[in-house]
């Protein structure tokens, strides 16, 4: 056949291209190409092969002779097939005359074209930006068929094609992550429905609610929520009075045992003797003094959960056992004989450090595995600040109510001191000081006055901005700024509030151009 006319070319291009424009379907373009290649060169079969992510090749499209036509959809296994092992030149035309010859075939599609017959190749590469995708293999049964310039025109053809594969992996990745995320905010949604009904069914018991906005407070909600529903044993850490008893709670309302009990047990408040009779009940005479048999909080909580608090205080003896009931979900009185099937879910809270008593041997590390199967930190006050303001409130609203004298409100310099306060006793604390200045304002306006010395004098601290990483002179800037505000423009009260002398101020507010 002669060497293809350039307008003959330009058409074929230009065919594919449109297939290109009009389709993201990339068959479309597939029979483009091979209608661009019939019409360029003189083959008895074609074909395109495409380099997949797991190292195998898969025949995208056979023209040509009726027994190729059905090697397309062809999955190639993987071996010898992989990116690796595809020989360097495959990146390049490659135009074989008669493959009977040539005593080295590394290309696996190169060696089946020569089973069935072919003598004559002519293969470009399908690649995009040095990623190889493939390539258009054309075959002849006449040895010598194809011309260098018919390389040429392949090779164009071959570059547009390469295109419309880079295209449908485009395609196929902006799909993929389209329903990702959709999924995600359909799972994000039905987890803030279910946050949201088990909020307001605790709301409306208002001693267990769980108030907080902030974002570490709600992620320990949505860790909260997602373990819920399983039977799983759940450890939650935090500092005293953060919260896990209300977590706790929270857990215990959206789990399957929502209608059986919720048990808590303090490990903390009893001596060892009376934790052990506690917990898994006794018999009559089983020391002295049982003159009656007592079940414990094991039994009491069946079917329901058994929230232990201060687990850490466990002594030796009693973690041994209750490790048995974790294990074995059985266990016995004490002074008893008959064995008791422990139908609790267990929920567990410790204020503290649990790899650091066992470092020390305090605590059984098997019996921490068995409690920690999912755990939860709850933050402490002083790292949801942004949660103040709102729990005051409420806690405003429900002092109020149980005295029968609610406060008028909360003067900004309450509210100031309160919110800079490090609140080592965290929820409680808060809750406590709010009580004691109801009951001091007398129904007034609450003032720093009416809060505990230490709180009233807690001082607010520099606002630093949270954004974006600032230069550390931006940083001098945004607290000198926020210092003067907060001073009202007085240097040396701003100077105080940062620490620094007047003078040391003055030359900053030079340096920033401040003044
Ligand atoms: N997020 C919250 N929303 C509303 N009230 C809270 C919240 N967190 C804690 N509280 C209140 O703070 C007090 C202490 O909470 P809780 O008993 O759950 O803390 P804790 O971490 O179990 O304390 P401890 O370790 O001392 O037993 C309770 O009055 C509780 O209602």
């Amino acid at each position: 056949m002669a060497v293809q006319a350039p307008s003959e070319l330009h058409a074929a291009l230009a065919a594919i291209a449109r297939a290109i424009a009009d389709s993201l379907e990339v068959r479309a373009v597939w029979d483009a190409v091979a209608d661009a290649c019939s019409a360029l060169v003189p083959f008895d079969a074609m074909g395109i092969v495409k380099l997949e992510s797991d190292g195998t090749v898969r025949a995208v499209a056979a023209a040509g002779e009726a027994d190729v036509k059905q090697l397309e959809g062809v999955v190639f296994p993987r071996a010898g097939y992989s990116p690796a092992f595809w020989p360097d030149e495959d990146r390049f035309l490659v135009v074989i005359d008669d493959a009977q010859t040539q005593l080295d075939l590394a290309y696996p599609m190169d060696r089946l074209a020569l089973e069935r017959g072919f003598r004559a190749i002519l293969r470009a590469p399908l690649q995009h930006r040095d990623r190889r995708l493939g390539s258009v293999l054309l075959v002849s049964r006449t040895p010598g068929r194809f011309t260098q310039a018919h390389g040429e025109a392949l090779l164009v053809i071959a570059e547009l094609a390469s295109l419309a594969l880079a295209h449908e992996g485009l395609a196929r990745t902006l799909a993929d992550e389209t329903r990702r995320s959709a999924a995600a905010r359909e799972r994000a949604s039905e987890l803030e429905r279910r946050i949201q009904v088990l909020a307001e069914e605790l709301d409306a018991r208002s001693a267990h609610r769980t108030l907080g906005r902030s974002r570490r407070w709600r992620e320990v909600l949505e860790l909260a929520t997602k373990v819920a529903p399983t039977d799983t044993t759940v450890l939650l850490s935090g500092e005293s009075g953060t919260g896990k008893e209300v977590i706790a709670r929270f857990i215990h309302r959206g789990s399957v045992r929502r209608k059986g009990p919720f048990v808590a047990l303090n490990c903390a408040a009893l001596p060892e003797q009376l934790l052990e009779s506690e917990l898994f009940g006794h018999d009559r005479g089983a020391f002295t003094g049982a003159q009656a048999a007592h079940p414990g909080k094991l039994e009491q909580a069946a079917g329901g959960v058994l929230f232990l608090d201060e687990v850490a205080e466990m002594s030796p003896t009693v973690q041994a056992k209750f490790l048995r009931v974790l294990q074995e979900r059985e266990y016995q009185r004490l002074g008893g004989t008959r064995t008791l099937r422990a139908d609790v879910r267990v929920l567990a809270a410790t204020h503290r450090d649990l790899q650091a008593a066992i470092a020390q041997g305090t605590f059984r590390e098997d019996l921490f595995y068995r409690l920690a199967v999912f755990d939860i930190a709850l933050p402490p006050l002083r790292d949801r600040r942004e949660d103040i303001p709102l729990l005051v409130e409420a806690f405003l609203h429900e002092v109020g109510q149980s005295i029968g004298r609610p406060a008028a409100g909360v003067s900004d310099d309450a509210i100031a001191a309160l919110t800079a306060h490090a609140w080592p006793g965290n929820v409680r604390e808060l809750r406590n000081a709010i009580e004691r200045a109801v009951i001091l304002s007398e129904g007034g306006m609450i003032t720093a006055d009416h809060l505990p010395i230490g709180i009233a004098a807690a001082k607010p601290m520099p606002i630093v901005r949270i954004g974006p990483p600032q230069s550390l002179g931006d940083a001098e800037r945004n607290m000198i700024e926020d210092a003067l505000a907060r001073a009202k423009h007085n240097k040396s009260e701003a100077a105080r509030l940062l620490g620094i002398t007047r003078a040391q101020l003055r030359s900053r507010i030079e340096k920033h151009g401040l003044a």
